[in-house]
């Protein structure tokens, strides 16, 4: 898929952040956008900005209000929204959350959020609309996951668990995906200057900054365009920055290397 002129372009989570950047991109691009997440105003108004970065008059920007941690219930609302609305040529999954705090302090009940959002959300949105697009036998499934994907970083334990499984998810159903014309990709931004990183400020503990200091938060924007490029040579896992697709590459052949540097900064800062 090298045009998006004219094509159907699902992102969840894409009233803010990385999901937003990526629906004003596409929008650029010729696209038609629905844009998926809870808040409606949030929604409203993200669709306002994307609106503004469509080239064409023609071109659709929609929103579909749902909370993708509900499990198996989105089908109902993904399937009754098919029936009104072309299938997606591509799929963004984007919607998600983190809370990094120490092991012990990270509540049930984050844990379950974290889970339900980011890996049973992706789970439950993917399955809901592969029928269609396996149907068609063409079109471009883009999970998000993280840097915290591949590399087990101090704070993340909740997070990772969701991170790690999209990674898991992705590479068994790429497999099966590619006999229905089907492309499937992960991205894996380093920390990214959005709402969300901001928030997971409040719970990060010092040893969590230290590590993920190797790397600059890069802005939701860059992300997009590394995207975009990533899925035109189709690249399987997409690490958007130099420095992110050298510490992937590093940590794939030496991941000892990675845990013994991450180790040594995270016992400099404890000792605080
Ligand atoms: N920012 C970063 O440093 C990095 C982020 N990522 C990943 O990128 C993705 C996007 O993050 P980012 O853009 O930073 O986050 P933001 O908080 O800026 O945006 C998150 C989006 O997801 C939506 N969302 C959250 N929960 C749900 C839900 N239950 N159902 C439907 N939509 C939901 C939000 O809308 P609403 O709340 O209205 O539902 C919002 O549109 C996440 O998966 C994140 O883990 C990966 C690497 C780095
Ligand atoms: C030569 C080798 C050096 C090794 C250094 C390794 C550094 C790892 C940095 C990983 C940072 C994790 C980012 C998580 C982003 C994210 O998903 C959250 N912000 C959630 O929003």
């Amino acid at each position: 898929m090298t045009s998006f002129e004219n094509r159907w372009i699902y992102i969840t989570g894409g009233s803010s952040g990385i999901g937003k950047a990526c629906a004003r991109l596409f929008a650029g691009e010729g696209a038609h956008i629905v844009l998926i997440a809870r808040n409606q105003e949030r929604l409203a108004r993200a669709k306002e900005e994307v609106a503004a970065a469509c080239r064409s008059p023609n071109q659709e920007v929609l929103t579909l209000p749902l909370d993708v941690s509900q499990g198996a219930r989105i089908r109902e609302t993904l399937g009754k929204w098919m029936r009104e609305h072309p299938a997606p040529d591509v799929l963004i999954t984007s919607a998600g959350v983190a809370y990094p705090n120490y092991f012990e302090r990270i509540p049930d009940e984050w844990f379950e959020r974290t889970i339900d959002t980011n890996l049973k959300g992706t789970w439950y949105t993917v399955h809901s609309l592969y029928p269609a697009m396996k149907q068609r036998g063409s079109g471009y499934i883009v999970m998000v996951s993280s840097m915290a994907g591949y590399i087990g970083v101090f704070g993340y334990t909740a997070y990772s668990a969701s991170k790690f499984g999209i990674i898991g998810f992705a590479s068994c159903l790429r497999s099966e995906a590619e006999l229905h014309g089907i492309t499937v990709s992960v991205l894996c931004p380093p920390d990214t200057d959005t709402p969300q990183l901001h928030e997971e400020e409040k719970t990060k503990p010092p040893e969590t900054k230290a590590v993920s200091g190797t790397v600059k938060p890069v802005p939701p924007q860059f992300v997009a365009r590394e995207l975009l490029k990533g899925m035109r040579k189709r690249r399987f896992l997409i690490t958007p920055g130099l420095e992110g697709t050298l510490i992937e590459k590093i940590n794939r052949h030496f991941p000892n290397l990675v845990y013994t540097i991450n180790q040594a900064q995270v016992k400099r800062t404890a000792h605080h």
